[in-house]
């Protein structure tokens, strides 16, 4: 048995177990059991999952996240928030601006700072979305430029799906009223309808106003969470490709945890804000 220090940090109760990957030794192959060893709320910390603080050879820090399910995805809006106070506040960078690297590519995060000089808020600059269904991926769109408010069915359910990349997949559909959203239900059967050979975050939203959302998630390998930060931009995204909302425009998405801002920018960005926090550090006694 060997013991790793970990902190559990969430963003609008969006919790993950970090690791600090300048510090620790894992081997690659342990990563997904650990994961999900890990996230188990009866015989490990309880999490929606991991991830991996680590260096990297092209930006002061690298990001890797891991589902409570072992599968590993290419970005997580929560989690670079948290991994951008994480660094800052452990001198793992100086500045107040910095990139982190995702699987997905990179990404620029600024922190706001408190008189402790503690990080109370964090913006992330998550780059373009991705608008093409073969890159999503979401098939049976092929001859289509982007997949907006088209006719789909779960489980003889109709909904109309707009299909956003932000380096993870989303499938997002508006509703009425987000307490009537079939989340429970038809969350785990979008996650894994064949028309996503990826398997895809579920998101459902009620658009407010041009600037306010509700949102609710069923992530792709964790389930329902309190809050999907990929997903609250791919939402946003969605809204102004539907013309439910505009662009160059602050978008407060009311997530289960909290409130997040998205801004998609005229010139592609979609600009995120919102906290993290931290919930505790330990150890955790690995069992091979
Ligand atoms: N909670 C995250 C996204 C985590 C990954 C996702 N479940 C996937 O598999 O794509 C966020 O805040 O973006």
């Amino acid at each position: 048995m060997d013991t790793l220090k970990f902190t559990k940090m969430h963003g609008l109760g969006n919790n993950y177990i970090y690791i600090n990957m300048f510090e620790e030794t894992i081997d690659e192959a342990d990563l997904p059991k650990l994961a999900m060893a890990v996230s188990n709320p009866y015989t490990g910390i309880g999490s929606d999952g991991m991830i991996l603080i680590c260096p990297s050879k092209l930006a002061p820090v690298k990001m890797r996240i891991f589902n409570n399910d072992g599968s590993e995805a290419k970005n997580c809006g929560n989690g670079l928030r948290c991994v951008a106070k994480f660094a800052y506040e452990n001198d793992l960078v100086k500045e107040t601006e910095f990139q982190i690297e995702t699987l997905g590519g990179f990404v620029t995060a600024k922190v706001t700072t408190d008189n402790n000089n503690k990080v109370s808020l964090v913006t992330v600059n998550m780059g373009n979305p991705i608008l093409q269904p073969q890159q999503i991926p979401v098939t049976g769109f092929n001859h289509l430029q982007q997949v907006v408010n088209e006719e789909v069915s779960f489980d003889d359910t109709p909904l109309k799906l707009t299909a956003v990349s932000m380096g993870n997949p989303h499938a997002v559909f508006f509703v009425d009223n987000i307490e009537d959203a079939p989340l429970h239900s038809l969350g785990p059967i979008i996650e894994k309808d064949s028309m996503f050979p990826d398997w895809v975050n579920a998101e459902f939203v009620e658009v407010v106003s041009k600037n306010e959302m509700h949102f609710r998630v069923w992530e792709r390998g964790s389930g329902i969470t309190q809050a999907c930060g990929t997903g609250a931009c791919a939402a946003a995204v969605a809204a102004v490709l539907n013309e439910k909302a505009e662009r160059n425009t602050d978008i407060t998405v009311h997530l289960a945890g909290g409130d997040l801002i998205i801004n998609w920018k005229d010139n592609g960005d979609v600009w995120m804000t919102g906290p993290a926090e931290i919930i505790c550090t330990g150890e955790y006694h690995n069992k091979r």
